[in-house]
């Protein structure tokens, strides 16, 4: 079901400096309003040029985030040995985590390809989600208040690629991927159901590589077509997006 009523706004941005800066200036606000109301933050990153760049404008700018009471998770990860620079974890804590006083229990990376070769995506996946049940209210996954999402071209968000079982899936939070069409082909990933316990969800696009999947994913394609689609925020969903991937959107 695709539900186009929810609130869904749209942040046109000139360039990609742009989109990652009004990005981060707003995860800022969204982080500190969440630890004035919650008393802490939960937020999940993603990898990706875009989404790196919006954590490296964080730590040029954080405001007032109180670090000691952030929780962070992975929106996805490439199943790639622990210091692997593909990794999303890794250049996540190259451009901000490892440069801001985050209590390092709070930091929930993905499990990632064990040395001596044991472990699969989907055991991964396994127990990311209970790592995320242990943090819930309720045994499901934490109440996150930002997911952040890079785009690619055809429309996949994390790992969920079109026409793809892990972008189908309804009811697992994390599921592994073995042969996604991206390399590397070994992967874990948010579902589309983790995505949407998130309050809100923020797609940062950039480059006319992106306008067509923007154009349609705004436009209410079939998630199963155009992962990005599916994603959904329960209080809101905003696309930032610089002038190039936002130009095949109507003008208003
Ligand atoms: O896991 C991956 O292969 C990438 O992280 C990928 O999912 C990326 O997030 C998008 O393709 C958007 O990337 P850009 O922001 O660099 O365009």
């Amino acid at each position: 079901m695709h539900d186009t009523s929810q609130n869904v706004r749209v942040r046109r941005c000139e360039t990609g400096d742009d989109v990652a800066r009004a990005a981060a200036a707003a995860f800022v606000e969204a982080v500190v309003a969440a630890q004035h109301a919650r008393g802490r933050a939960s937020v999940v990153l993603t990898g990706g040029g875009t989404g790196i760049a919006v954590l490296d404008a964080v730590l040029r700018a954080p405001g007032g985030i109180d670090w000691s009471a952030v929780d962070v998770y992975f929106g996805d990860e490439r199943y790639l040995p622990p210091g692997d620079p593909e990794r999303n974890e890794v250049q996540a804590r190259a451009a901000l985590l490892d440069h801001v006083p985050l209590d390092p229990a709070r930091v929930h990376a993905m499990p990632t390809l064990d040395e001596a070769g044991a472990g699969s995506p989907d055991s991964a996946a396994r127990t990311y989600e209970e790592v995320l049940a242990a943090n819930s209210p309720d045994g499901t996954t934490p109440e996150f208040d930002v997911h952040l999402l890079g785009m690619g071209g055809e429309g996949h968000i994390n790992s969920l690629f079109p026409h793809t079982d892990a972008v189908r899936e309804q009811d697992r939070f994390v599921v592994g991927v073995e042969d996604s069409p991206k390399p590397p082909a070994a992967r874990v990933t948010l579902t589309l159901p983790a995505i949407r316990r998130a309050r809100q969800v923020w797609l940062l696009v950039t480059g006319a590589a992106k306008a067509e999947a923007v154009a349609a994913a705004v436009g209410g394609a079939a998630p199963v077509d155009v992962p990005a689609a599916g994603a959904r925020g329960r209080e809101q969903t905003v696309w930032f997006l610089d002038a190039e991937a936002a130009a095949a959107l109507p003008a208003d």
